[in-house]
């Protein structure tokens, strides 16, 4: 019997490492991120998350390890790699003193798309983050859920394969959250990656196909869903794994008012 190779994972991380001053906050992560799947990052705070996708989509230099995205090497083919990535950094800058329509139509422009496409577009992803009123406001005046939801609109104006997402719902309000799970739905269904970091597992639970769990700048675990939580909850296992419950001893002042 013949087997179908698997195809090329849509990010393949080899051993990565980065440190800042004594601490080590990727501490050599491997990971393969399958073509096609809805993957959750998921970690306590300070786990690591937001520096292993900055070395996985060239926004930090890893001190050791490799990413390649759809097979091409992040750093040796850094455009042919940003090319198929849409990304969304979490507390990275933007160009706050451009309207959101000009933010979007701005990242369409630098992809080197035409200025037509990226005019429909930008209507299209503005309707569909609910911000078409708000289209002239400065992204400055925005609110947290606004900016984040105009940055995801900048992340995906080029359709790429594979889309990075640091924390996308965070601030983001219920209504607009459901459309955003039904677009990053549509666009796994017909074949695009996506990976999102999380806090809430009740979210990666429902949404995601996929989960790794990091902890202290290590992987814990990693693959399908039901693989990772076994038979209780996502939410349980996640604490399993990475413990640090804490009690409420040692605050009794809290109570003394
Ligand atoms: N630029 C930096 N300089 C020094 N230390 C850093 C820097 N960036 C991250 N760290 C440290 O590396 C560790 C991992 O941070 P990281 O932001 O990757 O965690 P995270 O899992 O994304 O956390 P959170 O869920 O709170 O956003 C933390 O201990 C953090 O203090």
């Amino acid at each position: 019997m013949t087997s179908t190779p698997d195809p090329v994972p849509a990010l393949s991380l080899r051993g990565l490492v980065k440190q800042f001053g004594s601490k080590t906050a990727v501490n050599g992560i491997s990971l393969d991120v399958p073509q096609g799947s809805f993957y959750g990052l998921v970690g306590p705070n300070g786990a690591g998350k937001t520096t292993l996708l900055s070395l996985a989509t060239g926004l930090l230099r890893p001190d050791a390890g490799s990413a390649r995205v759809h097979g091409t090497d992040g750093w040796a083919q850094p455009l042919e790699a940003k090319r198929l990535m849409g990304i969304l950094p979490d507390g990275v800058r933007l160009f706050d003193r451009l309207t959101g329509e000009q933010l979007v139509t701005y990242a369409g422009l630098l992809r080197g798309m035409d200025r037509e496409t990226v005019q429909s577009r930008t209507r299209d992803l503005l309707a569909a983050m609910d911000l078409t009123a708000d289209a002239g406001t400065l992204v400055v005046d925005y609110s947290a859920g606004m900016t984040k939801k105009a940055a995801l609109a900048s992340a995906l104006i080029h359709a790429p394969r594979l889309l990075v997402l640091d924390e996308p719902f965070e601030a983001v309000d219920p209504v607009s959250a459901a459309n955003i799970r039904d677009i990053l739905t549509g666009y796994v269904r017909s074949g695009g990656t996506v990976i999102v970091s999380s806090h809430v597992m009740d979210l990666v639970q429902r949404m995601c196909d996929h989960v790794a769990v990091v902890a202290g700048g290590n992987l814990l675990a990693a693959g399908t869903v039901d693989d990772v939580r076994g038979d209780g909850s996502l939410e349980d296992r996640f604490v399993a794994l990475v413990g640090g419950r804490t009690h409420s001893e040692g605050l009794e002042w809290l109570r003394t008012f």
